[in-house]
């Protein structure tokens, strides 16, 4: 059976749930299709049930510090509220029957199943093929990598998936893999009382960020108990006895669970891509900055390797709304891509490393510094870089417990180019933490 229709939405995220709702409250009929659940990976196993549990072990960490500043304070933690606040009020205990009825409701046909592109333009479900006459948009996202250590694949090892879903804790944990995901996720458990043993096999843990800021984030965790493991080779993982070994050659770690957060494989493979001219077997579908792949294919979201991260999705989405109903941009830029790991404290970053602005041949000024006066006031440490040429900042890190919100400013600046002479005629109120922003900037020349 042949359904006509203007767009199909192959794979329902962040970003794919926004083009179909855009789109048919726009007029045009959209059919919507989701395997698992509408909203993705953020809502239900990624961005919302992480941060919830990121604030509830941000809080004992708070309580933690009152010895420092005020006084004595007593923290017990327990894991039941956390469980009940992700099942009852982020996630519905995984069920999207809101998404889905917010979705319809826009007008868009949504189809739950796992969808294929089998020609150009068509897209078959569950024995029903979809002719899109403007556009098919893939939005399918990214799985767990799993990485090929010998042994691991023959363990009950978790996922994020596993983990946002725990009603209790266990006493013990070995986390592969110390990029945002795992080190958001390693900390949480070790401020709720586990023992937690990170390995990552580069030389730093966030190791796309600039190394001052994975240093300052290594030294944290480990002032908070965590064992940490970098430039590590895992050659083998066994699980037997309710225990999980990691082998590290001649060494073994043990643990009661074992959490994998070692990277992302894009849902690409298998989809059909071939049928509307694009690579089947790429790791990421390329797009240009209006987001189309193809004829009458545009792709947003994880799968196009831009960042992966809920807000680019969405940024993305928009684009390939305004181009698919003909208006005119603006398109999109990838110069101040914003992102922030939710560690205590934040590691937030947006533009360039000093490293990328180097090897993109810029003609390169750095400086660094602390959180200044509140900072100090605080008893925290803290970091900002910035990473300039030209004139403009190109690029800037921020480490503190207000990271992503100090960061928003030299977003915004790099965003929208303001000259360097410019952010140093401004004020900055005392004693704010962006405050601290101004003394850096003076150490650029
Ligand atoms: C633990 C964790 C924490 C995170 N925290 C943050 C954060 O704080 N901030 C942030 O910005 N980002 C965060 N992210 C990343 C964020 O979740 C993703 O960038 C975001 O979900 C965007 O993904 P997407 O739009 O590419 O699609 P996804 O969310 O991956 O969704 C793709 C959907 O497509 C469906 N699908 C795949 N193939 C098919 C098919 N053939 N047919 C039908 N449906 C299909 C899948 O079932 C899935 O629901 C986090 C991720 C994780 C795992
Ligand atoms: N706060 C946020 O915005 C947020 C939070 C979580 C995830 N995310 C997004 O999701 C993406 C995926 O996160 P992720 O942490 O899974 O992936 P990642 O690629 O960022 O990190 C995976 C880490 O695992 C390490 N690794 C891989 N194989 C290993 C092995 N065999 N032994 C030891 N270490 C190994 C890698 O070197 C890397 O540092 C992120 O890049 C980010 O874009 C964002």
């Amino acid at each position: 059976m042949t359904t006509d229709v203007d767009v199909v939405v192959l794979g329902l995220g962040p970003g794919g749930e926004t083009v179909a709702a855009k789109l048919a409250k726009a007029g045009l009929s959209v059919v919507g299709i989701e395997a698992r659940l509408v909203g993705g990976e953020c809502p239900y196993y990624g961005c919302v049930p992480s941060k919830m549990m990121i604030a509830a072990a941000g809080t004992l960490a708070q309580a933690r510090h009152v010895p420092q500043l005020a006084g004595a304070a007593q923290v017990q933690p327990d894991w039941a509220p956390v469980a009940t606040r992700i099942r009852e009020e982020a996630t519905d205990d995984w069920d999207d029957t809101v998404a889905v009825e917010r979705l319809e409701s826009s007008g868009a046909t949504f189809v739950r199943g796992t969808g294929t592109i089998t020609g150009p333009g068509q897209v078959e479900v569950n024995g029903t093929t979809y002719a899109a006459s403007r556009a098919v948009v893939v939005n399918t996202g990214t799985e767990p990598a799993i990485p090929p250590i010998d042994g691991l694949a023959d363990t009950p090892y978790w996922t994020n998936r596993d983990v946002v879903q725990l009603t209790e804790l266990p006493a013990s944990l070995v986390v592969i893999g110390a990029g945002a995901i795992g080190a958001e996720l390693a900390q949480v458990m070790a401020r709720f009382g586990v023992q937690v043993t990170l390995l990552e096999v580069a030389d730093r843990v966030l190791p796309p960020e600039e190394p001052e800021a994975g240093a300052m984030l290594q030294d944290a965790f480990v002032a908070e108990g965590m064992k940490v493991r970098t430039g590590v080779s895992i050659s083998r993982v066994d699980h037997a006895d309710g225990t999980f070994t990691v082998s590290l050659g001649d060494e073994q770690i043990t643990a009661d669970k074992l959490l994998v957060s070692a990277g992302r494989r894009s849902n690409l493979a298998g989809i059909g891509l071939e049928h509307m001219g694009a690579d089947p077997e790429a790791s990421t579908l390329e797009t240009d900055e209006r987001m189309r792949a193809g004829d009458r294919l545009w792709g947003i979201g994880d799968i196009t390797g831009k960042g992966a991260f809920t807000h680019v999705s969405m940024y993305q989405a928009d684009v390939a709304v305004r181009d698919i109903l003909g208006e005119d941009g603006p398109w999109a830029d990838y110069r101040a891509v914003a992102r922030v790991t939710f560690t205590g404290p934040e590691v937030a970053s947006v533009g360039l490393t000093e490293a990328q602005a180097r090897e993109q041949g810029l003609d390169v000024r750095v400086a660094s510094g602390d959180l200044g006066a509140r900072g100090w006031l605080a008893k925290e440490e803290g970091l900002i870089k910035v990473v300039a040429s030209d004139g403009v900042l190109v690029g800037a890190t921020v480490v503190g417990s207000a990271g992503g919100e100090i960061m928003g400013m030299l977003a915004t600046a790099i965003h929208a180019r303001v000259p360097v002479e410019t952010l140093l005629g401004m004020h900055y109120a005392y004693p704010t933490y962006h405050r601290a922003v101004e003394s850096v900037l003076h150490d650029l020349d």
